[in-house]
């Protein structure tokens, strides 16, 4: 069943200071013609766009994008490996299919959001992977967070049965998820970047395509481990502002008036202050991406003693059974127990 037919998406505002690899969200109309989806968009007249949208992980990020996709009128099929997942989005109209290899095999295009480079590397191309399911004329595109060379091996992978590959990482959490509201930085093949540009546009507010496979996975891991580093240099910021007598709300609330200011900051702070981590960004994904920054910086002998000593602490709250949580419980490992 089709839904969403004439749904009409954000429009950006044509900004002539922004790079040309640079991509705003156009507007967007799907309509359901007889035997395919057209695309009406503000950045070109009519475009012929792949059909068929498989979903492959539907965990924090990609239960809301695959989401996003059907609520658009997307013809999206799923699978995940703990299937209860799926049955949300079946209820919502998506078909399911019980391995990567046959979601791939019935789509025209296929989006992984796996946890880490071993799970993107088992979905794509293990047993029943969907490496199994491509052929020539069909696109993968990793959306997960992982290192170049994961994502090399992937693309060698899949283009060996004639495919194409797109890599694509996406900046933004959980709600610009929900929101429509992604960053994707995207690298690999253009004309498959092209074609799919208009589901980006359905799951995104921006698209930046970088170039060469491993382009987009380093975007991503330069900007985690900037955020990785700033989130525990504000909990020690925030444990020493109460040690010495200042209201950490009150440190929260000047930080989001001055020079400092991030949506990070006036979104996670009020929590951390009580101690709450709800997550949005599991603190064990945040650890992989500062050992995946790290080993990338010495890739190229990239001097990273900030981020180094950050990815400490990270593995010091995974210690104390905080994997799950927010990354913002990065500040526990900063908590010294006192003695009663
Ligand atoms: N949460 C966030 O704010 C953001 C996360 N990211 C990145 O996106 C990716 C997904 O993140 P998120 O959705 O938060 O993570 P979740 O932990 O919520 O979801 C992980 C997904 O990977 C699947 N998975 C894990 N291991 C395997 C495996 N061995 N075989 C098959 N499937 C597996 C899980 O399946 P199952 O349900 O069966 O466990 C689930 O679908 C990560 O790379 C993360 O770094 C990027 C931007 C923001
Ligand atoms: O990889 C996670 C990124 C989280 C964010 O950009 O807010």
């Amino acid at each position: 069943m089709v839904r969403g037919v004439n749904h009409t998406l954000m429009a950006a505002s044509f900004c002539p200071s922004l790079p040309q690899h640079f991509k705003p969200k156009p507007i967007i109309k799907f309509r359901k013609s007889s035997s395919s989806f057209k695309v009406f968009s503000s950045q070109s007249s009519i475009d012929e766009v792949p059909t068929r949208v498989g979903f492959l992980g539907l965990g924090i990020m990609g239960s809301p994008m695959a989401q996003n996709l059907i609520k658009a009128g997307c013809d999206v099929t799923v699978w995940n490996r703990t299937k209860s997942k799926c049955d949300p989005l079946i209820d919502l109209g998506a078909k399911y299919k019980p391995s990567p290899a046959e979601v791939a095999a019935s789509c025209d295009v296929t989006f992984a959001m796996l946890a880490d480079p071993e799970s993107a590397m088992v979905v794509a191309c293990g047993e029943d992977g969907a490496a199994s399911g491509m052929s020539p004329g069909k696109g993968y595109v990793d959306v997960s967070t992982v290192d170049g060379p994961t994502s090399k091996l992937i693309n060698g992978q899949i283009i060996e049965t004639g495919a194409l590959f797109l890599e694509a990482p996406v900046s933004g959490s959980k709600k610009p998820a929900e929101d429509g509201q992604l960053i994707f930085l995207t690298a690999g093949d253009k004309s498959l970047y092209e074609k799919v540009a208009p589901y980006l546009d359905i799951m995104g507010k921006s698209r930046f395509y970088l170039g060469d496979v491993g382009n987009g996975a380093a975007m991503k891991l330069v900007v985690n481990m900037i955020m990785g580093s700033m989130m525990t240099s504000f909990a020690e910021g925030l444990l020493l502002s109460e040690k010495v007598g200042l209201d950490p709300s009150v440190v929260v609330e000047v930080i989001s008036q001055g020079a400092i200011s991030a949506p990070m900051f006036s979104l996670k702070g009020p929590a951390m202050v009580q101690s709450k981590y709800p997550t949005a960004f599991p603190l064990k994904h945040q650890q992989k991406d500062m050992r995946l920054a790290l080993g990338l910086a010495e890739s190229v002998s990239q001097s990273t003693p900030i981020a180094a000593a950050a990815n400490e602490l990270y593995k010091v709250a995974k210690s104390h059974g905080l994997s799950d949580s927010d990354f913002s419980a990065v500040i526990e490992a900063l908590k010294v127990k006192r003695k009663d």
